[in-house]
């Protein structure tokens, strides 16, 4: 198999954090690209967004304080310009504004209103430029007073760079924020715009080329990417004249003494995803249940973590899941801490995180190889609990992964995959559905069928975590549960042929 099974950057797919988009500014800047020019093209793009996306109406635009509310002025004259009815509030004084933003004010010929409740009489489309990526601290006061009654009123509104309020880096909210219809963000979208908080507020996503220049992002070596078949695709293996079953690689997975579906979910997934063999490891007590189950299975005895070490003497056995109904047993405690050992191809989940509840560092200590815990937050509580039930989810994920040197997949409508070397992906390719008995038991099988075939934990957390949302999606329709997404891999594997 190839030696670098591992994710492809892209650049379309990378997502800057505030400080990083400021940097990219800075870029264009130093390379002769005035920062006004800048703001004359995100201000127009906003403009273009609200034609486009709406009838001719009256619109209000809403500015704050900095840049973001200078790209309100410049939307605002493009707007008036093609025949709008305009009115324009600004939230502090003409005279505080600086840079950029003084001259785009200075390009405004209409009346700059001081805020008021009336300004949202009649139902007018609303612009919110009040805070983009300067936002510092919880929006209160008259803002908060503005904002509040946007929302309520259910307005339109059409967001410029993020709805205000949504910290662009964390997908925190600060305060509260303006719920939009479409968000237009410039260069390229922000972690904070794909968050939970971010999917909720931001609408329709419009990323607008602001025509800085291609090397800046090179200047910036960015490290979060959006998931989606580029950043992986070319690893999923194609068929070879030579193949056998075992240049595919050999999953195990072990079992528990119950719930025994759990396996057979994350089995069958391992092998539809290309795995040449999938062995479950199963206590005495469901040796014929499961031999009875699906035929493709090999099922093998293992009573004790001693005789799961044993069956990692084959060498042949790449790589191991370990955790769907496996129960939170010694037994598991020990065949995940042989597996680590032995320096297999890891995938933790479930009752093999929980069970390390009470040592984390065990575990910890234990990860010198290709490894992916794969928690949902009350898991990921157990092993990292100063780091649970907060907001940044990514820098959480993050920090997670530097300190157990494992690939952290944290589940979710936003599921973060972070590398421990500081890489992360963000994947909303996803529905609802998915929260289902058995989703993550299949999505588990994903990720150790990939890792069989020698991706990277990262790459396959990556690719695992699209084609389960895939799946999902494929599905298209009410009913869904856990059973039908491996029957639905083969037509997403065959979708992914239209980004080759
Ligand atoms: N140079 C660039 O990076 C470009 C930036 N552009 C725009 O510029 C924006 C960023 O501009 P800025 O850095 O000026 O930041 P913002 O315009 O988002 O806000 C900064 C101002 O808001 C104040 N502030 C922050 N949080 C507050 C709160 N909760 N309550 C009251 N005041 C608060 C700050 O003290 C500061 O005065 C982007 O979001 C984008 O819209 C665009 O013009 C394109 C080019
Ligand atoms: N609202 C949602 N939107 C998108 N994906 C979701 C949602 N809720 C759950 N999921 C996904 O479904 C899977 C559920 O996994 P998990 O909680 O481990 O379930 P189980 O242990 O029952 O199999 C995860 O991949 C998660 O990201
Ligand atoms: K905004």
């Amino acid at each position: 198999m190839a030696e670098n099974r591992d994710l492809l950057p892209r650049d379309e797919l990378t997502l800057l954090t505030c400080a990083e988009m400021s940097k990219s500014d800075g870029f264009a800047i130093a390379s002769g690209v005035p920062g006004r020019d800048l703001m004359e093209r995100a201000g127009r793009a906003v403009a273009m967004a609200v034609m486009q996306r709406h009838g001719r109406r009256p619109v209000v635009l809403l500015c704050g304080p900095g840049n973001n509310g200078g790209d309100g002025f410049v939307a605002a004259r493009h707007l008036r310009t093609a025949g709008w009815s305009v009115r324009l509030a600004l939230f502090g004084s003409l005279e505080a504004l600086k840079g950029d933003a003084a001259w785009a004010a200075s390009t405004w010929t209409g009346a700059v209103e001081p805020w008021s409740a009336g300004l949202l009489d009649g139902a007018p489309l609303v612009v919110d430029a009040i805070f983009g990526a300067g936002l510092s601290r919880k929006i209160d006061g008259e803002i908060g007073t503005a904002i509040d009654l946007v929302n309520e009123r259910k307005l339109t509104v059409v967001a410029v760079d993020v709805p205000s309020g949504l910290h662009g880096d964390t997908g925190e909210i600060l305060g509260r924020a303006v719920e939009a219809e479409t968000t237009v963000t410039f260069h390229r979208a922000k972690p904070g715009h794909y968050s939970v908080e971010g999917l909720r507020r931001c609408g329709y996503l419009r990323i607008v080329d602001i025509c800085i220049p291609d090397g800046a992002l090179a200047t910036i070596d960015p490290k979060t990417w959006l998931n989606a078949p580029p950043l992986w695709t070319h690893l999923l293996r194609r068929g070879d004249i030579a193949d056998h079953k075992y240049a595919r690689g050999h999953l195990t997975i072990l079992a528990g003494s119950h719930a025994t579906g759990a396996a057979r979910l994350a089995a069958l997934a391992g092998r539809r995803v290309g795995a040449g063999l999938v062995t479950i490891g199963a206590f005495p007590s469901t040796l014929t249940a499961l031999q009875a189950a699906e035929p493709g299975n090999l099922i093998v005895e293992i009573d004790d973590a001693a005789m799961f070490e044993r069956l990692l003497g084959d060498e042949r056995r790449n790589a191991v899941l370990i955790g769907p109904g496996s129960g939170v047993t010694d037994r598991t405690r020990g065949a995940a801490l042989a597996a680590l050992a032995a320096r297999r191809r890891v995938v933790l989940d479930a009752d093999a995180i929980t069970v390390f509840a009470s040592d984390p560092d065990l575990l910890f200590g234990s990860i010198d190889g290709p490894t992916v815990l794969t928690p949902h937050e009350g898991e990921f509580r157990r092993l990292f609990p100063d780091l649970a039930g907060k907001a940044d989810k990514l820098g959480r994920a993050r920090r997670a992964a530097a300190r157990s040197g494992a690939t952290i997949l944290l589940k979710g409508p936003d599921t973060v995959i972070a590398a421990p070397d500081g890489r992360a992906v963000v994947n909303i390719h996803a529905s609802p559905a998915l929260a289902t008995a058995g989703s993550g038991d299949v999505l588990a099988g994903l990720i150790g069928g990939l890792m069989a075939q020698e991706l990277t934990p990262f790459a396959a957390a990556s690719a695992a975590a699209w084609l389960h949302g895939e799946c999902a999606r494929l599905f298209g329709r009410p009913g869904l549960i856990a059973e039908d997404l491996p029957a639905l891999l083969p037509q997403a594997l065959q979708s992914l042929s239209s980004f080759n």
